[in-house]
C-alpha cells in the first residue's frame, strides 16, 4: 500500500507539467524524446513497473498480471515489433493502469488512441514479437541511456516523458509548483497585454553577457 506521503506527492505531481518538474528538478531523468504520446493531449502519472520486452511478449503479459492502479507498464521493447495492442491495454485499463511507455512499438492504434489510456511509444508496428519466453519483471531497464527502476515515479504529457525516484520528485516538486504556478500568471498576464520583456531582466542578461560576466535569465 503506497504511504499517505506518496499518495500526496503523487497529488502535487497531477498538477504541474513535465516542464515545471524537469525546470526545478535539473537531477531528474528524461526519457528519449522519440517516445511520443499516441494520442496527442495524454497525461500519464504512476509508478514503473518494469518489463523487459526486448525480444519477446511474454513479460509484458506477466507485468501485465501484476499490474494495478496507479502502475505505469515500463517497456523496453523491440526497435520493429510491437509489444501491446488493444486487448493489453483494455486490461490495463480494466486494472485501473495509469498507463504504458514502450521502448519500442505498439500496434493497433486506431484503437489505442481512443481508449483514455496514455500509451507513449516510438511508434506503431502490424506485426508483434513472439511469445515463447520466460518472463522477467520489475527489473531495472535501460531506455536510451536512461535507467528506469521498479517504483520510479514517471511523468508524461506532450513534451514528455520526466523519470524520479520518490527522493528525487520530491525536492523537485515545490519549485515544480511555483513555476507552474509563476509561467501562468505570467501567461495571464501577456494574454493581458503586458510584454514578455517587462517581466524579464532580458536588457542586463545580455549586457552581462557581452562583458562576460556571471548572469541569468530571469522571469518574473
Ligand atoms: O500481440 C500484441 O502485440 C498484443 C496485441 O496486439 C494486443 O494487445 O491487442
Ligand atoms: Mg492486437
Amino acid at each position: 500500500m503506497p504511504s499517505s506521503d506518496s499518495a500526496d506527492l503523487i497529488q502535487r505531481l497531477a498538477a504541474v507539467d513535465t516542464t515545471s518538474l524537469k525546470d526545478a528538478g535539473a537531477w531528474l531523468r528524461v526519457l528519449p524524446a522519440a517516445l511520443r504520446p499516441i494520442r496527442p493531449g495524454a497525461r500519464l502519472l504512476g509508478r514503473a513497473l518494469t518489463v523487459d520486452a526486448r525480444e519477446d511478449l511474454m513479460p509484458v503479459l506477466a507485468g501485465l498480471a501484476e499490474a494495478g492502479p496507479g502502475d505505469v507498464l515500463v517497456i523496453a521493447g523491440h526497435p520493429d515489433h510491437a509489444v501491446a495492442g488493444e486487448l493489453f491495454a483494455t486490461e490495463a485499463l480494466r486494472r485501473g493502469v495509469a498507463g504504458i511507455v514502450i521502448d519500442g512499438r505498439c500496434r493497433d492504434s486506431r484503437i489505442l488512441a481512443g481508449l483514455g489510456l496514455p500509451v507513449f511509444a516510438r511508434g506503431v508496428a502490424p506485426s508483434a514479437c513472439p511469445a515463447r519466453a520466460v518472463p522477467v519483471i520489475q527489473v531495472p531497464i535501460l531506455i536510451g541511456d536512461v535507467t528506469v527502476r521498479p517504483g520510479d515515479l514517471v511523468l508524461g504529457d506532450d513534451d514528455g516523458l520526466v523519470v524520479g525516484s520518490d527522493a528525487e520528485v520530491r525536492e523537485a516538486v515545490d519549485g515544480a509548483e511555483a513555476i507552474q504556478q509563476r509561467e501562468g500568471a505570467l501567461r495571464a498576464a501577456i494574454e493581458g497585454g503586458e510584454s514578455l520583456f517587462d517581466h524579464l531582466n532580458y536588457d542586463e542578461h545580455v549586457a552581462a553577457l557581452r562583458e562576460g560576466r556571471d548572469s541569468k535569465l530571469n522571469f518574473s
